[in-house]
């Protein structure tokens, strides 16, 4: 059985995407690892899937992995790819997409010249709405001071739809994204881990920005980290409210706006790659794993279910 694939990109956060609208595929948490690895198989910071909806009101379902394995949430720059996908594949004729997450429902609006809008949702930057538990909560102001391997550090929390910390640095070529982002990423005051965002406010309406992603390591630009920066700015008062600020990434520059009270807005490209096919079977067999092919229509979920709230 082959599989037909797409690669693209939003700004070199690189993703592989498949239509199981019209493929069968049975995905389970090895077979995501093996397609991730850059060696063995595909290689991608997150695999996105194309399923039908679950309910009248929206358009796709669009479910999110990790290179790790792990099924997450939300996927901003996936959101842009995910839009021009579904119009190359003439799954979807229109301009205007609403789509379902593990984390609630997001429109994407495409224009003429590929760039991509999303609605990203309301940000959430309560502590056990990231979720963020700490033993003790050492709160100043909206930022927490957390105890990391013995080193103190000054962070914010927002909720994308996905767990996100920010660290406002002075220059975030000096930060220490690997070494703080690593520890930060698995600390035990994040349940459900974190994205690590390290963010160098240069004026009211650009930031500069590097994250370590939950369960990928650093990625060349992150759009829930944008979105997650630019929110904590504009409630710190660093970021103009309710304009575009540039968020500038290694990869480039997404524009992201917000005011209390609204949904993130998120706009940027979306690149292809190149198309292919894979044969799951061969390459399970090829890492010594058994692949059992997809029995039914519902059998194309992963096999620990899905994170969706019904
Ligand atoms: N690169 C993605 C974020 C993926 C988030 C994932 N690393 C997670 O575990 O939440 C973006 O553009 O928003």
């Amino acid at each position: 059985m082959l599989i037909e694939f797409t690669k693209m990109h939003g700004l070199g956060n690189d993703f592989m995407v498949i239509d199981l609208v019209t493929q069968r595929l049975h995905l389970t948490k090895e077979l995501v690892a093996l397609l991730g690895d850059r060696h063995l198989g595909i290689g991608f910071d997150q695999l996105l899937i194309v399923e039908p909806p679950s309910r009248p009101d929206v358009d796709f379902r669009y479910r999110i992995f990790n290179k790790d394995g792990s099924e997450v949430q939300q996927c901003g720059n996936g959101a842009r790819c995910f839009a021009r996908f579904v119009q190359a594949r003439k799954l979807s004729f229109k301009q205007r997409i609403r789509v379902e997450t593990a984390s609630g429902i997001i429109t994407l609006s495409t224009d003429d010249y590929g760039w991509v809008k999303v609605d990203m949702g309301k940000p959430k930057f309560e502590p056990d709405e990231i979720p963020f538990t700490p033993k003790t909560i050492t709160k100043v102001q909206n930022s927490y001071r957390l105890n990391v391997d013995g080193t103190p550090v000054t962070l914010y929390v927002a909720n994308m739809g996905n767990p996100h910390a920010v660290i406002k640095v002075d220059d975030v070529l000096t930060a220490e994204v690997e070494k703080l982002g690593k520890a930060i990423e698995s600390h035990p005051a994040f349940p459900e881990r974190v994205n690590v965002g390290f963010m160098q406010v240069m004026n009211n309406r650009h930031i500069r920005l590097r994250v370590y992603e939950r369960g990928v390591g650093e990625t060349q630009a992150c759009g829930t980290g944008a979105c997650a920066a630019v929110a904590t700015g504009v409630r710190e008062g660093w970021l103009d409210e309710g304009v575009d600020i540039r968020a500038q990434l290694y990869g480039g520059s997404l524009a992201i706006r917000w005011q209390e009270g609204y949904p993130v807005y998120m706009t940027g490209p979306a690149t292809f790659v190149y198309e292919g096919v894979f044969s799951p079977e061969g390459l399970m067999a090829g890492a010594g794993l058994k692949f059992a092919p997809a029995q039914s229509s519902e059998e194309h979920r992963s096999d620990e279910g899905h994170p969706y709230h019904e």
